[in-house]
């Protein structure tokens, strides 16, 4: 492993904070120690570890651990640095007997009196998420220590304990501690109280017979009997320790509940062959969606989407209201590009400056996440005074955000300069220190315009992950340089673009729902649709503009430059599922003849516009290629017309699930298989979940055989065609 021998250039230096947060969530860090294998393999030298922990830095009164991670650039041999903020992390040298007695035991006294608290291990694949949760031999692992601290804890209040144990593998609960591993219906009432449908329960009265238990069963695995393949058998290990109490009249009643859950490994999808990919995905999308809910719950956002996933939605009662949830990111030590992956998720997904809300400010909290996008200290002034006025621009700020929306047509008239076909981001800051004050500060210096070129290069470049607007070149405004293709995406809607790897290549599919001209001489753009009509009409006086009410909310104009006719849009304000499939296989003709995903995206020509891309090292670790060529290599011709055959099999299904997501009860129907019935359920999924449909095994909820959803799709392939 002598290329992979970490240098002193490839050191991840973390700086620490000490104020814990007040988040919902509590993110933090772990980094494992060298196993004995990587230490021999340091001959001469005591191994260095790649990531290191730096003194605290203090951001005010809610000091974050910031991670900062330096490493070598390969090609122009210089130094790059990223930050990455979780709540604490803990070093090499530390040991789980530390991580319990900091951040597990003050939990325990609170699970015996009725409370939840969940502990979840989140990390690339070796990361030590099993040693930290469950142990190795003579070093127990917290979940094996919190059992020990609640039996004796319960012994003297009269308590009993009793565990669950169970793994959620492809959107599939099974029982481990049923010797058939039957599958657990996860049940939702009315009430959102959740009822896992056969999972077994076991009495626990003692830590040998509990050890005998958990170890034997985790380390079970339903689907090795299933199917030979790696990926498939990649799954998430949950661990339930309730806490039974005694009613009145001598019943037990449920007290509290402790969940431990290990994670599957994180693995970046885009490295693994197509077979694995597609498993893959299904993993990751549940751990994207884990880290949804961090930050939904962190952000108090109103919707949390719990049932995206079947882990979530299991675990959704321990993971809300006053539960304790801690998400622990296990680190290599070790250079790992899953690593830093995963820290760049973690660290987003705890980037809210929610720390609990009070009453006062609940009105403001969808613009506190603005913040979060708007992003840190790197921005400078985008707006310049200018006499030029700006043609059209966007506004896309909080939800219910009005005075933000005058403060934003104030900045325009005052002819800031904006120019027509960017997108605006506006930071709005709470005032953190006096929480009394409702009043949002409009901050106009953060706006900045991002173009789908340099969301994509946002998504190639891990250091940018967390701060894409530092990708808009400076001065691109005011120099009055238009940025081709620019549409416009709402914060969250650039949030959701960046976690979502499928997504990002196609970043225009984000434009939001709003108003988007027509007019060749003026790209596309759209209007925070919370303007009112008058606000409306004032733009078109002002920009002498003709504006046609877009209906085309998902997708960008066709690129080919042909118009989307109003006629052709049905009542529901969105075109047929013809018209889109018909747009979906212009785009993926385009797609076919476009530039490769490696190539470099901002092409401008002008140096110190460049966007700087640190190069992580690549490394093998084990005998896993972790090279990203993978994906792109394609030797044949045979090779890439299969590659994009699956390419467009996959936006086929895609586009069909968005329909599903999104159509109206008549155009459901007008589906094959699709009756009043179904069409009315599909209707009821949508009320809980916006986005119930996430994969063709979705279906299955709505009674839709694998053959059926076959069929129909090969029918919408077929119409295509004739
Ligand atoms: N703190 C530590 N000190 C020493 N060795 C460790 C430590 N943490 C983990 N290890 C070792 O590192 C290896 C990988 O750890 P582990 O199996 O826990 O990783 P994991 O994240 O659960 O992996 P996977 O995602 O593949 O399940 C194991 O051999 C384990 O014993």
């Amino acid at each position: 492993m002598t290329s992979s021998t970490p240098g002193p250039d490839q050191n991840l230096k973390v700086k620490m904070g000490v104020n814990p947060s007040r988040r919902r969530v509590r993110v933090i860090g772990r980094i494992r120690g060298f196993t004995s294998q990587e230490s021999e393999s340091f001959s001469h030298d005591s191994p260095k570890p790649w990531i290191t922990v730096s003194k605290p830095e203090h951001h005010g009164a809610s000091s974050e651990t910031t991670l900062t991670l330096s490493f070598l650039d390969q090609f122009n041999n210089s130094r790059k640095e990223a930050s990455y903020k979780l709540d604490h992390c803990y070093e090499q040298d530390e040991d789980t007997g530390t991580l319990f007695a900091r951040e597990i035991e003050p939990l325990t006294s609170d699970v015996l009196s009725g409370g939840h608290a969940s502990i979840i291990a989140y990390g690339a694949r070796g990361s030590g998420k099993t040693y930290t949760i469950q142990g190795a031999e003579n070093k127990p692992g917290i979940a094996v220590m919190t059992m020990t601290e609640l039996l004796s804890k319960a012994e003297e209040t009269g308590k009993s304990l009793s565990i669950s144990i169970f793994e959620v593998q492809q959107e599939h609960a099974y029982d481990l501690l049923d010797p058939k591993h039957s599958e657990v219906q996860v049940l939702e009432d009315c009430r959102g109280k959740i009822n896992l449908k056969g999972l077994s329960k076991v009495p626990v009265k003692s830590i040998l017979e509990f050890q005998n238990i958990y170890f034997s069963m985790s380390n079970i695995s339903k689907s090795a009997h299933k199917i030979p393949h790696e990926h498939t058998r990649r799954s998430h290990k949950c661990l339930i320790i309730h806490v039974l109490a005694m009613n009145d009249n001598s019943t037990t009643k449920l007290a509290g509940k402790m969940n431990f859950v290990d994670l599957a490994g994180y693995e970046d999808s885009r490295r693994i062959s197509r077979d694995g990919s597609a498993l893959l995905d299904r993993t990751n999308k549940s751990l994207h969606t884990l880290l949804n809910v961090v930050y939904a719950l962190n952000a108090n956002e109103m919707h949390v989407p719990y049932r995206e996933s079947k882990l979530t939605h299991i675990f959704k009662e321990s993971l809300r209201g006053t539960s304790h949830v801690v998400l622990l990111t296990c680190l290599n030590p070790h250079v790992c590009q899953d690593t830093l992956r995963t820290l760049s998720l973690v660290s987003r997904s705890c980037q809210s400056t929610n720390h609990v809300l009070t009453e006062s400010v609940n009105n403001a909290k969808s613009s506190a996440r603005f913040k979060m996008l708007s992003l840190q200290n790197s921005m400078k002034p985008f707006c310049t005074p200018s006499a030029r006025k700006p043609a059209v621009s966007s506004l896309h700020l909080s939800a219910k955000g009005t005075s933000c929306v005058s403060k934003g047509r104030k900045l325009f008239e005052e002819g800031k300069n904006i120019t027509s076909n960017q997108v605006l981001i506006f930071e709005t800051r709470l005032p953190q220190d006096d929480c009394s004050d409702k009043k949002l500060e409009f901050v106009p210096e953060t706006a900045a315009a991002v173009s789908p070129s340099m969301l994509k290069k946002a998504s190639q470049d891990e250091s940018t992950l967390d701060n894409p607007l530092a990708l808009v070149p400076e001065g691109v405004v005011s120099q009055e340089k238009s940025i081709p293709e620019s549409v416009a995406v709402s914060p969250s809607k650039l949030k959701k673009a960046l976690q979502v790897e499928s997504i990002l290549d196609n970043p225009s599919a984000f434009v939001p729902d709003g108003l988007v001209s027509q007019e060749k001489s003026n790209p596309e753009f759209s209007l925070d649709p919370e303007l009112k009509e008058n606000d409306i009409s004032a733009h078109k006086r002002s920009n002498n503009l003709e504006l046609i009410p877009a209906v085309v909310c998902e997708k960008s104009p066709p690129q080919d430059g042909s118009v989307i006719r109003k006629e052709t849009l049905n009542e529901h304000g969105s075109p047929p599922l013809s018209e889109r499939l018909r747009q979906l296989s212009n785009s993926l003709k385009s797609f076919c003849s476009s530039t490769p995903l490696h190539v470099k995206m901002l092409d401008n020509g002008d140096a110190q516009h460049n966007v700087i891309e640190p190069k992580t090292p690549i490394f093998e670790y084990g005998a896993r290629v972790t090279e990203r060529s993978e994906i792109t290599k394609y030797s044949s011709p045979w090779e890439m017309l299969s590659k994009r055959s699956s390419g467009m099999k996959d936006s086929l299904v895609q586009e069909y699930l968005r329909f599903l997501n999104s159509a109206s009860k008549e155009e459901l129907k007008g589906l094959r298989g699709i009756g009043e019935k179904r069409a009315t359920y599909i209707l009821q999924l949508r009320e809980e979940s916006p986005e119930p449909f996430k994969s063709l095994d979705d279906l299955q909820d709505i009674g839709l055989s694998a053959k059926q959803v076959k069929g129909m799709v090969k029918k919408m392939a077929g119409d295509l065609f004739s």
